[in-house]
């Protein structure tokens, strides 16, 4: 298929650029002030839970709604005052089927086309390419009614492709589709981004773009709390945690280990948070086994394991990783969440080694540490977790007066 339409703006131009973009409804603040980057040929992932203002913004951005204040550019064009030429350029998807349903998939495509001024010959073999890119060529003549809801959301992509644009805008492209469809979906939107065009798709869910999105951007009560490169906002926003098993001897109470080892940690600056797991009980505690000094006490596994951690080997319970399988012996808690262990899910920021200081830290204080391994934050963790703590605790107007509308934390 043609990507031959020229490129408008300057070379080298990102192909969406926002800058303190505003949009209110009445007393509601959609947009309160948004700096988005799209670079060209980006798969732009643009997250947010309900009332957000994802829809808001793609609509300013397709030239649908007037901004009520800062500035917008698609394609270099000011989506103000250069308004007529944004169609052009965009081709926009909302998150609703149109409503001329009483004609058939080929009907509906011409239409469009001619409301584009495309017609002829060569407007057919592009609505024909495109049925068969959406993979719809065996319901050309098939009513737009009859089709399931999958088949009409690739129908309304090849009516936004219809005029070959540079830009596509997708709300929630693949709301209300099953499994199957979704996977479909993806695929045409790893097809586009191939030809060189640049998408901007609106989700709730982050996992659902994230193995096909260049970029992301996380919006919440209009405001949009990170942008970068897929790589750059999962390293903003994904939280890292340790997970640590500490055995609890029997002459111990599982709360002194735990002061202890928040003692222990609270000398580390990397660790932000120490929260403080399950413990066995007692009697439960009296078949833990292992002796002081004569446990399993290595961190078991994760990045950096603190095999190499200078006086490690000191404390009189702890071993350093890599002793621990070495050492055979009962398994008082080995990798597993057994009796007489505590758990603590350690916070902290930094590269692998901090994984190592962790184990060194609780082992020097005299802990015997059964676990240490990082914790997989998903993506999905990643998101709730940028918009608990990047939103903050946020009592700007902006975002009470969207609070007061629709912009619940988290909804869906
Ligand atoms: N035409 C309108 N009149 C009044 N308020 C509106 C209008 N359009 C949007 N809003 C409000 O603006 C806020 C942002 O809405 P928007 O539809 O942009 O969010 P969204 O992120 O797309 O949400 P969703 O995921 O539910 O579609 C909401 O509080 C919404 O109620």
């Amino acid at each position: 298929m043609s990507t031959a339409t020229p490129a408008a703006g300057a070379p080298g131009e990102p192909a969406i650029v926002t800058r303190n973009l505003q949009r209110t409804f009445g007393r509601v603040r959609a947009l309160a002030g948004i700096d988005m980057v799209v670079p060209r040929g980006a798969v732009y992932g643009f997250i947010g839970p309900n009332g957000a203002g994802k829809t808001t913004c793609l609509r300013i951005l397709a030239g649908l709604l007037e901004p009520s204040g800062g500035e917008a550019r698609v394609c270099g064009l000011d989506v103000t005052r250069q308004r007529d030429g944004l169609p052009g350029v965009i081709g926009y998807m909302p998150d609703f089927f149109g409503v001329y349903d009483d004609l058939t998939v080929t009907e509906y495509l011409d239409f469009y086309a001619a409301c584009y001024g495309l017609r002829g010959p060569a407007a057919r073999r592009r609505r024909d390419a495109l049925l068969e890119l959406v993979d719809l060529a065996d319901k050309a003549g098939e009513m737009v009614n009859h089709l399931s809801r999958g088949m009409k959301q690739r129908l309304g992509l090849a009516r936004a492709l219809i005029h070959d644009p540079q830009v596509l805008l997708l709300d929630e492209p693949a709301s209300g589709l099953d499994p199957a469809a979704r996977i479909e979906f993806r695929e045409l939107i790893r097809e586009l981004a191939a030809m060189g065009k640049t998408l901007v798709v609106s989700s709730h869910i982050l996992s659902e773009l994230a193995d096909f999105c260049t970029h992301v951007g996380i919006l919440h009560r209009g405001r949009l709390l990170v942008s970068g490169t897929m790589a750059e906002v999962l390293a903003a926003v994904r939280r890292r945690s340790a997970r640590v098993h500490l055995v609890v001897p029997p002459r111990d109470e599982p709360g002194a280990v735990a002061a202890r080892a928040r003692q222990a940690l609270a000398t580390l600056p990397a660790v932000t948070h120490v929260e403080i797991g399950a413990a066995a009980t007692g009697a439960e505690r009296g078949d833990a086994g292992g002796p002081p000094g004569g446990g399993e006490a290595g961190a078991a596994s994760g990045p950096g394991a603190a095999g190499a951690e200078p006086g490690v080997g000191d404390a009189g319970w702890g071993r350093a990783a890599g002793e621990a399988d070495a050492g055979g012996g009962p398994k008082a808690a080995g990798a597993g969440f057994g009796p007489g262990v505590l758990e603590l899910i350690v916070d902290f920021a930094g590269g692998p080694v901090t994984l190592a200081h962790i184990n060194a830290r609780l082992v020097q204080a005299g802990l015997l540490v059964s676990h240490v391994a990082e914790v997989g934050g998903s993506l999905e963790e990643a998101f709730l977790y940028a918009v608990e703590s990047l939103a903050g605790e946020d009592a700007s107007p902006a975002a009470q007066v969207a609070a007061g509308k629709g912009g619940g934390r988290g909804g869906r």
